[in-house]
């Protein structure tokens, strides 16, 4: 049975009018003032077994208990603890690919079935793990030689998207507890990826993964073949690639076809979307970076999020209160778009790992029913760490007009504490006094008494005061851990991963195909053709015909 729209449920409808009668007034700031305990109000810990809290605080949001009732009313009406059991039961929620959706599979660690179209998926799961943590401990050890015999001191993925940024993005966050490989990633289509790579490595010592769901990815593909020819250079005995190239696929066939030996083949299934693919084979870079301990940590860190979104209540659940409150912003408020903020240089993948995350998910105006949304579904996303992004684009943050509900992420302990701890210090009092301001901000008094006390007075100081004003009330989720450890890690994404699932249940969209993508990839494909010669072209709309022949008359 088909969902009703959003709009028409009359939960919605409640929090729309109460929206319409409040949601001006609500002010963040008198919040506080009238109540001096809101912190505890508005804040959850989680306990991790071995790696300390993780703080979720949102009391800096302009919700009141009326809001949050309704909100989490609303979360009711849509059936998201249905919907949630479904997709840890392996239904097929994906309709558009009629699959199911078990990224959760991949890192369940109760011992337990998971069950698709009446088979346990763990055993093969389990094969798996096994033959990454082999492989992975044969290449640390040296065991794994290239073919001259050299250990292998680098390790290119090659892939993209969801075959590249997670991976990306965990072995950076994780850096300190490499184990010594030199990694590095090769996505995009630009041959200058792949050539400042090469220029890096050698290819006696060098392991290349294609990381492809598919294997038919154009920029995947073309990248390793390049990279088997530029090996192959070298080598020139094909019977040495099979030292040299593993695959992690869930397509066999192309996989072989490649060239890659059945053997090195790391598999998956169509139930791991893309973007949730991190925990699956698609991780090997992760665990030949950390090591398959770490990584099966990372996947604790998951699975202890997954518990807690199964079993908590809604109003304690960390996952869809982060939703309630993005559909709060987005659908009341307006806020287009959100920003993940995290207080660590190891993070500094994290807002573009969730950019693909979110936007690919919930970036759709169609809902499950087939009906066009009409409201808004997936806002924007985007980040860059602190406090880079102080200096660049909080300005609008700030003092823009525009509302941008912010996520800001910080360890209590770095993994550098150098120069005596001084600059972690610094960097937490920075994201520490960001959220303060934004919740905040600063009155025309204080400006004004500010600017008396420096002596400025009359028509230049009344000039410049509406310009150093702070409106405040900008809304910040603040989430604290006590250090970025693989189970933290695994924890936060866990996190929001469920968060984006959580809103894709309210807006009714299906979270988990990505139809946009493919009509780029097509014209793609015809304009390659267009591209074959020096003709001039005119098959095309004016602009694209433009295009092509100014790139033909200066290339
Ligand atoms: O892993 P493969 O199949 O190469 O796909 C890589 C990426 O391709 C894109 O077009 C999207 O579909 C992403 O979801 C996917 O992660």
């Amino acid at each position: 049975m088909s969902k009703p729209l959003l709009s028409t449920d009359p939960v919605y409808q409640k929090v729309q009018q109460y929206y319409d009668a409040n949601g001006a007034k609500i002010n963040i700031k008198q919040l506080f003032e009238s109540d001096p305990k809101r912190f505890d109000k508005f804040n959850l810990t989680l306990k991790t077994p071995n790696d300390g809290d993780i703080l979720l605080d949102y009391s800096k949001n302009r919700i009141t208990d009326d809001v949050w009732k309704l909100l989490l009313q609303l979360a009711e009406s849509r059936g998201l603890a249905k919907a949630r059991d479904e997709m840890f039961g392996g239904t097929h929620i994906n309709i558009t690919e009629d699959r199911a959706v078990l990224h959760t599979a991949l890192r369940n660690k109760s011992g337990k079935p998971v069950m698709v179209d009446g088979k346990d998926v763990m055993p093969d799961v389990l094969a798996v793990l096994a033959h990454m943590k082999e492989f992975t401990n044969q290449v640390l050890s040296g065991e794994w030689k290239g073919y001259t015999g050299k250990k292998i001191t680098d390790v290119v993925n090659i892939g993209i998207g969801g075959s590249d940024l997670g991976p990306l993005m965990v072995t950076e966050a994780l850096k300190p507890f490499s184990k010594g490989l030199n990694m590095h990633f090769v996505s995009n289509i630009d041959g200058t990826h792949l050539a400042e790579t090469l220029k890096k490595i050698s290819a006696e010592s060098t392991l290349f993964i294609i990381a492809s769901k598919t294997f038919t990815t154009q920029e995947t593909i073309t990248n390793a073949t390049s990279a088997k020819t530029w090996f192959l250079e070298t080598a020139k005995d094909p019977s040495a690639v099979a030292k040299h190239f593993v695959a992690l696929s869930t397509n066999e066939e192309k996989a072989t076809a490649f060239g890659i030996d059945a053997k090195n083949m790391f598999g998956f299934w169509d139930w791991v979307g893309g973007r949730y693919s991190l925990w699956s084979a698609i991780g090997l870079s992760i665990s030949l970076s950390i090591g398959f301990e770490n990584f099966e940590k990372l996947q604790e860190g998951a699975y202890f999020v997954d518990q807690h979104f199964q079993t908590a209540p809604l109003d304690q659940n960390v996952p869809v209160i982060l939703a309630l409150l993005g559909i709060w912003y987005s659908n009341f408020y307006g806020a287009e778009t959100t920003a993940l903020l995290p207080y660590d240089q190891y993070l500094h993948r994290f807002s573009a790992y969730f950019q693909q995350g979110d936007m690919e998910s919930n970036g759709k105006g169609v809902c499950k029913s087939g009906k066009r949304a009409d409201y808004q579904t997936g806002p924007i996303v985007w980040g860059e760490p602190g406090t880079n992004g102080q200096h660049a684009f909080y300005q609008l943050i700030h003092q823009g007009t525009r509302v941008i509900p912010c996520d800001f992420i910080a360890p209590a302990q770095t993994h550098n504490p150098i120069a005596g701890g001084i600059h972690h210090k610094l960097i937490l009092a920075n994201f520490l006094a960001q959220t303060e301001a934004l919740a905040l901000g600063k009155t025309e008094e204080q400006v004004r008494s500010e600017l008396e006390k420096a002596g400025m007075k009359g028509e230049k100081l009344e000039n410049l005061v509406p310009h150093k004003v702070f409106t405040g009330n900008r809304p910040t989720n603040s989430i604290v851990v006590k250090k970025v450890t693989p189970f933290v890690l695994g924890a936060l994404i866990a996190t929001y991963e469920h968060k984006i699932f959580t809103q894709g249940v309210i807006w009714d969209v299906n979270s988990f195909d990505q139809w946009g993508v493919e009509l780029g990839k097509a014209l793609a494909k015809a304009i390659e053709g267009d591209l074959a010669n020096n003709d001039k072209v005119s098959s095309h709309d004016s602009s694209t015909n433009g295009l092509i022949n100014f790139i033909k008359s200066n290339w």
